[in-house]
């Protein structure tokens, strides 16, 4: 019998699953969308129905009906063989992927407090795995664990050293698997080793990080102690001047509204008025809509700061790696952004920067550019499908 790999990516709102057979082809892949809500919904990539879900629906819901949809249509006849999980945060306990067991469950719900709005729903969805397939070996894979490298300089705020060694209030960083899976693929492209490549990594989703990869290592990340700081995001501010709290605690905001304000509020969504969706932000600006316009700008002098600030980290650059529905799909950021970096020698060509889906290595940059510019399509799933496999295999 084939065997296969379920991967699941439990996100705040949403959930995203996989299906892979033993050698790591994607067989199919599901999404629920607006979890929580009245009108939650699933669908499986290449069927048209939706899958309605009851009103108020959560993870485990979703799960069982996406699963249950594979069941019915026979590509999941058997128990998977292995089931591979989306951790965000595995604090400074996790360098690697780890199997879910007693142990590692405790240890990824200590960490909750750090990413409220992640390890709280990761945990869900084990859950709801362990409860369908209970004898199936399952891995956790941490966004956290590839910048487990992040050198004391780059990970320690100038805080009084106690709040860190009391409570581990460092930085962290995130999106790991996915920086992880653009130093394999640029090395592969580039005819290099991971472990002597040299990347800036920028991921561009609905939460956007950039991380600076030295010799295979990662070495800077705008992200921190949670997935907040750094880069303006659909919904999260990204760094602001922390003499924000004082000032709106004396406006009367507690803790918790501002918490939302700025995890659920800001970003492209807050600055627009509008949308934390950049394909609609850029039809917006595209008829003279000024804060969106105003959204896009910021978002993209942000990352070309961050751009700059990952360069102090490294003693060369292969290339600048754009990835995330963002970085992947909009020509419009990727050439402001560079063009914020002409001091550096970044150039962009308009015609690979407008179709660079029909060229295979991704190549954006300009021939006189001094660094090489590309864009890679992100695959977390795969990247945990094959930590799972690997666990499997392993015992
Ligand atoms: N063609 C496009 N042009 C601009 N932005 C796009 C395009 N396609 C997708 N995006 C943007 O990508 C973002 C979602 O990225 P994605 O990586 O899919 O999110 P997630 O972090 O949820 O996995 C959204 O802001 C969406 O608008
Ligand atoms: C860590 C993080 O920001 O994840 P996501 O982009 O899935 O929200
Ligand atoms: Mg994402």
């Amino acid at each position: 019998m084939e065997e296969t790999i379920l991967v699941i990516n439990c996100g705040s709102s949403s959930l995203k699953i996989a299906l892979f057979d033993g050698q790591l082809n994607k067989v199919s892949s599901g999404l629920a969308e607006r979890l929580g809500k009245d009108d939650a919904f699933a669908t499986v990539k290449g069927r048209e129905e939706r899958i309605d879900l009851s009103a108020g629906a959560g993870h485990k819901e979703a799960l069982n009906a996406l699963v249950n949809v594979w069941q019915d249509c026979g590509l999941l006849d058997e128990t998977p063989a292995a089931i591979g999980h989306r951790v965000v945060h595995g604090g400074e306990t996790f360098r690697e992927a780890a199997p879910i067991n007693d142990d590692a469950l405790a240890a990824i719900k200590n960490c909750a407090s750090l990413a409220p709005l992640h390890n709280p729903v990761n945990l869900t969805g084990i859950e709801a795995t362990t409860a369908l397939f209970p004898d199936v070996p399952q891995v956790a894979v941490f966004d956290t664990a590839f910048h487990h490298t992040l050198p004391p300089k780059a990970y320690l705020y100038a805080l009084p050293r106690q709040l860190y060694n009391d409570w581990g209030i460092r930085r962290y960083g995130f999106h790991g698997t996915s920086h992880q899976f653009m130093l394999t693929e640029t090395a592969r492209i580039l005819g290099k080793t991971p472990a002597t490549t040299s990347i800036i990594s920028a991921h561009l989703g609905n939460g956007c990080s950039i991380t600076a990869i030295r010799d295979g290592n990662s070495v800077d990340t705008s992200m921190g102690l949670t997935p907040l700081e750094g880069l303006v995001m659909g919904t999260r501010s990204g760094d602001v001047d922390p003499g924000l709290f004082d000032f709106l605690a004396n406006k009367d905001m507690n803790a918790e509204q501002v918490h939302r304000m700025l995890n659920k509020e800001s970003g492209l969504l807050g600055l627009s008025g509008q949308t934390n969706d950049m394909r609609a932000l850029c039809e917006l600006a595209d008829h003279g809509h000024e804060p969106s316009q105003t959204a896009i700008d910021v978002f993209c002098f942000r990352l070309a700061r961050y751009v700059g600030a990952m360069m102090a980290s490294l003693a060369h650059l292969d290339a600048l790696v754009f990835t995330g529905g963002i970085g992947e799909n909009s020509s419009l950021v990727r050439k402001r952004t560079l063009e914020h970096l002409g001091l550096f020698g970044f150039t962009v060509d308009g015609e690979l920067n407008n179709h660079h889906g029909n060229i295979s290595n991704g190549q954006i940059e300009g021939a006189d550019s001094r660094f090489r510019v590309l864009v890679i399509p992100t695959n977390e799933e795969l990247v945990i499908a094959r930590e799972a496999l690997v666990a499997s295999r392993n015992g």
